[in-house]
């Protein structure tokens, strides 16, 4: 598992040039959005300078008759500001919400086409933070955050014209403070970006142990350990909560500096306008409409630094996503791929040789065989010796260092991946089932499946029996992973979805493992009906249920020294290891990597011996 570390910083035109892309189709709202909080903010100003004029006409010359005609213009004007804000809040909401859901189906789908080792190697609390979390701040820079942007920069720049039309002198005064703002908040941008990356991090920690715990929470009571599990989240959260401290703490030294400075410059401008005033160069309506320009105009530069925080953190989780985005999948159409069809179902491997991208020792290096329709394979050996492995080769989960893998004579590299899943069904240890009903999970390989099609399925799979007894047939929930219903059940509805996709070529990764004997013996007769006429590869550890004239394709050892294993994955002691199977192990030990004896007619002598001893099922 690799354990995630804080995603490379990258810089925030990088970040737009990455996502600005996505926001085609909602770029009108967001200018109409901009636009109307412009028109807002210039509202706002014609505001103060009335306010100035109700100051200078109304209160100091005590005159109430001037005050009507600037009171209903404010008024108007507040009222006409209040709808354009509202609009401009609605479609830049609009514009955010839609670049959201089309940058997370854009990273999904972009996820879904890495290959399930990249999946494997992560843990998949940290995935969803990076669609959910990271994706959100993303929205907040390119959206939302760019509309706050161009405001607060077009507002600074509006109440520094209404300044400086009122007093350039004093204006000018004011502005020469205003990099110490700029100064200030950049530092602060910097270290908060950091602090934001650390933060994003241990978020997406926190989500695997919470998304690890919950759905293993069987495994949690039944061994105890929930204590442990919530100091874990304790753990983590802990680490979280110094993460997101240290972000506050740079937040909220942010605005006393900040505040410093707006006090400096305000008590400047009052010194300098109060001198002003006893000159006779300065109206009090004047000076108060100066003032209040001030008011807006620091808190819009202060806004400003405000967004430099925001783009710090957002930029944050734009770098985790970059980082998932910038992944390409181990396998990909070639060009020129054609889509295979319903092929006839001929497997074969010429010499192929494979090592796992984090592995040094190939996991095999000669490994050939040829399937046909309406044949069985069945391939044995000792646990990590790549039974698992060949399966996702067939299915081009990775492509091979060595030799080739063909279906009906094409090579799965001339082909399109998605075609060639199409031919296969893969069966494995525990059915993978969703939480939807019943009839989803039967109908998930076709979902334009009618009702009748499911049932025919279920029927044949022996499954129609238990489904007609659960509450609501076969609309009844399924439970997370399928684990309202039992092991067998759950195998015998994988089954039924097997049945009704219908491809010619079928995977059974140990079908029966962890069942116990009567619910494997349920599931004997349906495995027969799905497996007759297709080409099947059956995985097994148990020689008793390889089928009378299959072919059987032994495994050698896996690389690594490892002591032999018995069918539950434990090792044998030596002196009740068989005789012929230590000979093999020490022979294949011997002989190194290549490992794979094809007993393509008839099986090997052990099997037959094996044969002889047990009943096959099939
Ligand atoms: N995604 C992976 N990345 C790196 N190594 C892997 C990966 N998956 C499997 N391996 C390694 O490859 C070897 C073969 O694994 P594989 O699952 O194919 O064995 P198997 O024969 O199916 O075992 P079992 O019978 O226990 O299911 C093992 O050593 C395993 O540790």
């Amino acid at each position: 598992m690799r354990v995630p570390n804080v995603a490379p910083i990258i810089s925030i035109r990088n970040v737009f040039r990455e996502f600005w892309p996505h926001m085609q189709g909602n770029r009108r709202y967001l200018a109409i959005g901009i636009a109307v909080a412009v028109f807002a903010a210039a509202c706002e100003v014609v505001a103060i300078w009335l306010f100035g004029r109700i100051t200078d006409q109304v209160l100091a010359k005590q005159d109430l008759g001037a005050f009507w005609a600037p009171a209903s213009l404010w008024l108007g004007l507040a009222v006409v500001a209040g709808i354009a804000a509202y609009i401009g809040g609605w479609l830049t909401a609009l514009a955010g919400e839609r670049f959201l859901l089309r940058l997370r189906d854009y990273v999904y789908g972009h996820m879904q086409g890495l290959s399930p080792d990249y999946f494997e190697n992560r843990r998949l609390g940290d995935l969803m933070a990076r669609l959910t979390d990271d994706i959100e701040a993303i929205e907040e820079l390119v959206a939302s955050g760019l509309v706050r942007l161009v405001t607060t920069v077009i507002s600074v720049f509006f109440f520094a014209a209404a300044a400086f039309y009122i007093r350039w002198d004093l204006a000018l005064v004011t502005l020469a403070l205003v990099p110490s703002f700029l100064i200030a908040s950049k530092v602060f941008a910097s270290r908060f970006r950091k602090a934001a990356g650390r933060e994003r991090l241990s978020n997406g920690t926190m989500n695997s142990v919470v998304e690890e715990s919950l759905s293993n929470q069987a495994l949690v009571q039944s061994y105890n350990r929930q204590a442990a599990e919530a100091v874990r989240l304790h753990r983590v959260g802990r680490t979280w909560m110094r993460a997101k401290l240290s972000e506050a703490r740079l937040a909220v030294a942010y605005g006393p500096v900040v505040q410093v400075l707006e006090t400096l410059c305000l008590l400047t401008i009052i010194g300098v306008g109060a001198w002003e005033i006893t000159q006779g160069r300065l109206t009090i309506g004047g000076l108060i409409a100066f003032a209040a320009y001030l008011g807006y105009l620091y808190p819009t530069i202060q806004q400003l630094g405000q967004i430099a925080l925001t783009v710090s953190e957002a930029g944050a989780g734009a770098d985790r996503v970059i980082e998932v985005l910038s992944e390409k999948p181990t396998v990909a159409d070639r060009a020129g791929a054609t889509a295979l069809g319903r092929s006839r179902g001929t497997v074969e491997f010429a010499g192929v040789g494979f090592t796992y991208p984090a592995r040094s020792t190939p996991t095999f290096s000669d490994l050939s065989f040829r399937v046909g329709p309406g044949e069985v394979l069945a391939c044995s050996g000792p646990s990590g010796s790549g039974k698992s492995t060949m399966a996702k080769l067939l299915l081009r989960f990775y492509d091979p260092d060595a030799g080739s893998i063909m279906i009906d004579g094409v090579d799965l590299r001339d082909m399109t991946a998605a075609s060639l899943r199409e031919n296969i069904t893969t069966l494995h240890q525990e059915s993978l089932l969703f939480s939807g009903t019943v009839r989803e999970n039967i109908a998930y390989g076709r979902s334009d499946a009618t009702l009748d099609q499911v049932v025919q399925a279920a029927i044949v799979a022996d499954a129609h029996e238990f489904i007609q007894a659960l509450p609501q047939g076969y609309d009844t929930p399924m439970g997370q992973r399928g684990r309202l219903v039992s092991g067998g059940q759950r195998q015998r509805v994988a089954i039924a979805r097997a049945l009704l996709r219908d491809s010619p070529i079928l995977i059974l990764d140990e079908p029966m493992t962890g069942l116990d004997p009567t619910s494997a013996a349920r599931i004997m007769e349906p495995l027969r009906r799905l497996m007759h006429g297709r080409t099947t590869i059956l995985i097994t550890h148990d020689l008793a249920l390889v089928p009378v004239g299959a072919r059987t394709l032994t495994f050698g050892a896996p690389a690594a020294e490892e002591p032999a294993l018995n069918g539950h994955g434990r090792p044998l002691p030596q002196e009740l290891m068989p005789q012929e199977a230590m000979a093999e192990a020490v022979h294949e030990r011997g002989s190194r990597r290549c490992g794979c004896a094809d007993h393509s007619h008839g099986r090997s002598s052990r099997h037959e011996a094996e044969e002889e001893a047990t009943t096959p099922l099939f």
